[in-house]
């Protein structure tokens, strides 16, 4: 058995799990089992840590102060991270190293909370001095409470018969159905792409006939779509390795490290098109895609998979704080799917931001093109048709706003939470270049006449879910980036126990997600100019909102593991998920 470092009673600094913040707490007990402390913290929270994420209070406080900065601070520079300074109706939140226990809830200020009060106000006296730690609040919400205490005791095997993943300091929900459904997606999702890929190319798709006849193996593989995708992938890996551009910091790790993301995906996609519009120029025809879009869909899929390979392979030289919360749950399938280390990296070579952000998305636009190209060969047309042309716009600008405002990518969950699996890979370099660019796949061979006043009204609706998803974005991205911007002068927030606000005015205060909701208008607009005969060019928007929905379930686990009664107090200020008093 392991010697225990802290003992009973012991005050130290416990690591808020998910985060770099380091808060006073006292040690309650050690279990032998599960090797993991039990910690309470001012307000009563009771929580299991591992000795790693315990530090103890002498040398947390020596090595803040020879640093002159706490995890706390080191997170937002010279400030304090709960320091407000804006707006009557912000509310200071707790400090990451000191907070008062001043909105502790009252039904937590039991004997035992008045001693541990005592001991902590000793215990602050040699805690670094901040500014306004008088106004602070302590609004974690009490995990559990004694009677519960006494019946769970945490256990390593005993939560991952539960479906849940043991990860370093946190017990996180398998999700996607946990390992079974680990199975089930492995097999369904290339699937799907197939069926979906070789429905389009039926004169009357429809995702409800039975499916089409499956192609042979033979057919499925061709060498030359397999060097075209290498060779793609290659061109933009150089381009993202190339000094141009910013080198953007990343939101801190765990460890409080903040990794840097070369950030030039602009320039990236302007010198691709100067390299297309010289291929095409010179001959090269990009009627290839549409011929073989198969085939290249196969070879985008096998090198996927060689990808999630590696990437697992990789993790396990990855230490824990490098692993993902939920992408280590100790089944390989269920690893594999979701992915178990956070940012895997070839030295500086980000692979999840830069498969995100450039091969799949920069190929989306290519195929797309090529569609509109092979569309005008096939009918003999001097230019694409109307409908081509929208979800060409429309999609380009999508991914042109992606690249431009590429930075913004850092504050998302993928880049935040999600481990680099096959999920991603599979979804970065198959799924969106190969299904996302069903409606213009499917505009070569099923012509959809528009009128001007309805290609007009698809533009407005266009124009309205952009100027949403834009705005939303932007507004988070410069609020977690830089909360006293003065741009956010008259937002609202409502502070947290981690040092994070939660806007809740502006778009943040309409929904819990106004980003999805843009998002979900424009996707919209993408289909429209298809018509309405058939419901392949309607996938993206059903499969779309299947993904927000689910996405949106799981920022909120996420969310509320993370701020506790703030985001409750949240969910009440905004009620409705994604779209104004309908969810
Ligand atoms: N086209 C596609 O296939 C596709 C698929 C998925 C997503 N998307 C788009 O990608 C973008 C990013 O989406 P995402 O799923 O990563 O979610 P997101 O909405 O960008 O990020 C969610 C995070 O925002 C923070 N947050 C939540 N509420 C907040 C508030 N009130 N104030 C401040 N911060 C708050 C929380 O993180 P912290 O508090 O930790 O910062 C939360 O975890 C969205 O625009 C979405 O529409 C597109
Ligand atoms: C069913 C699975 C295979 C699901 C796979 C999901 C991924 C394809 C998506 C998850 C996050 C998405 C995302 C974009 C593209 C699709 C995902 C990778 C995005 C890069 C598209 C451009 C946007 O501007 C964006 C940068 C906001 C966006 C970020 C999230």
């Amino acid at each position: 058995m392991p010697p225990v470092k802290y003992q009973r009673g012991e005050m130290v600094m416990g690591r808020w799990p998910g985060s770099s913040l380091y808060y006073e707490v006292k040690v309650l007990g050690f279990d032998s089992k599960s090797e993991s402390y039990t910690v309470i913290y001012k307000d009563g929270t009771e929580l299991e840590l591992m000795e790693q994420d315990i530090k103890s209070t002498a040398g947390f406080l020596s090595r803040s102060r020879s640093r002159s900065r706490s995890p706390g601070r080191r997170r937002s520079g010279s400030r304090s991270p709960s320091r407000t300074t804006r707006g009557s109706s912000r509310k200071s939140t707790a400090l990451g190293v000191a907070a008062s226990t001043d909105a502790a809830p009252s039904s937590v200020k039991d004997s035992k909370m008045k001693d541990f009060e005592e001991d902590m106000l000793k215990t602050n006296a040699n805690v670094e001095p901040t500014p306004d730690r008088n106004q602070h609040r302590y609004n974690l919400r009490r995990r559990r409470d004694d009677s519960e205490k006494k019946e769970r005791k945490p256990n390593l095997q005993e939560d991952s018969n539960r479906n849940t993943v043991v990860s370093g300091d946190a017990s996180t929900p398998l999700d996607f159905g946990g390992k079974i459904g680990a199975y089930f997606w492995l097999l369904f999702l290339p699937a799907w792409v197939l069926f979906m890929i070789l429905q389009g190319d039926l004169e009357d798709p429809s995702l409800v006939n039975a499916p089409p006849p499956l192609p042979s193996l033979d057919s499925l593989w061709d060498y030359q779509s397999f060097g075209f995708v290498v060779l793609w992938i290659v061109f933009q890996a150089l381009l993202y390795i190339l000094p141009v551009g910013k080198l953007s910091e990343g939101m801190p790790l765990r460890t409080g490290e903040r990794l840097k993301y070369r950030t030039n995906g602009f320039f990236a996609l302007m010198v691709t098109a100067l390299a297309v519009a010289i291929a095409v120029h010179e001959g090269v025809d990009l009627t290839y895609v549409y011929n073989n879009f198969l085939q290249l869909a196969v070879a985008a899929f096998l090198i996927s998979v060689l990808l999630s390979c590696y990437c697992y392979g990789h993790s396990r030289n990855a230490n824990s704080e490098q692993l993902a919360l939920g992408g280590n749950s100790g089944n390989v399938a269920y690893d594999f799917f979701k992915g178990r280390e956070l940012n895997p990296r070839i030295k500086n070579f980000d692979l999840k931001f830069f498969c995100e952000m450039r091969p799949g998305l920069i190929g989306w636009c290519l195929i797309n093109f090529a569609m509109a190209v092979t569309e005008m060969k096939l009918h003999n047309l001097d230019s694409p048709s109307c409908s081509m042309i929208l979800v060409n716009l429309f999609q380009l600008l999508y991914v042109l706003d992606g690249l431009w405002n590429e930075e913004a990518i850092l504050t998302t969950m993928d880049l935040m939470h999600d481990g680099f699996g096959f999920m991603l890979a599979f979804g970065d370099l198959v799924w969106v270049p190969f299904t996302y660019t069903l409606q213009a796949f499917y505009l070569v061979n099923h012509p959809n006449p528009l009128s001007p006043p309805a290609a007009a009204a698809i533009v407005l609706l266009k124009l309205i879910g952009f100027y949403i998803f834009r705005k939303s974005n932007s507004e988070k991205n410069t609020f977690r980036k830089n909360p006293s911007d003065s741009k956010l002068s008259c937002m609202r927030t409502i502070p947290t126990a981690t040092g994070k606000s939660l806007l809740t005015s502006g778009w943040w205060g309409v929904v819990r997600h106004p980003n999805y909701l843009g998002d979900l208008i424009m996707a919209l607009s993408w289909s429209l100019p298809c018509g309405f005969s058939h419901i392949l060019p309607w996938y993206y928007m059903i499969y779309f909102i299947i993904l927000l929905v689910h996405r949106e379930s799981r920022d909120m686990s996420e969310c509320k593991r993370k701020y506790g009664s703030a985001w409750d107090e949240y969910c009440q200020t905004v009620p409705y998920r994604i779209i104004p008093w309908v969810y």
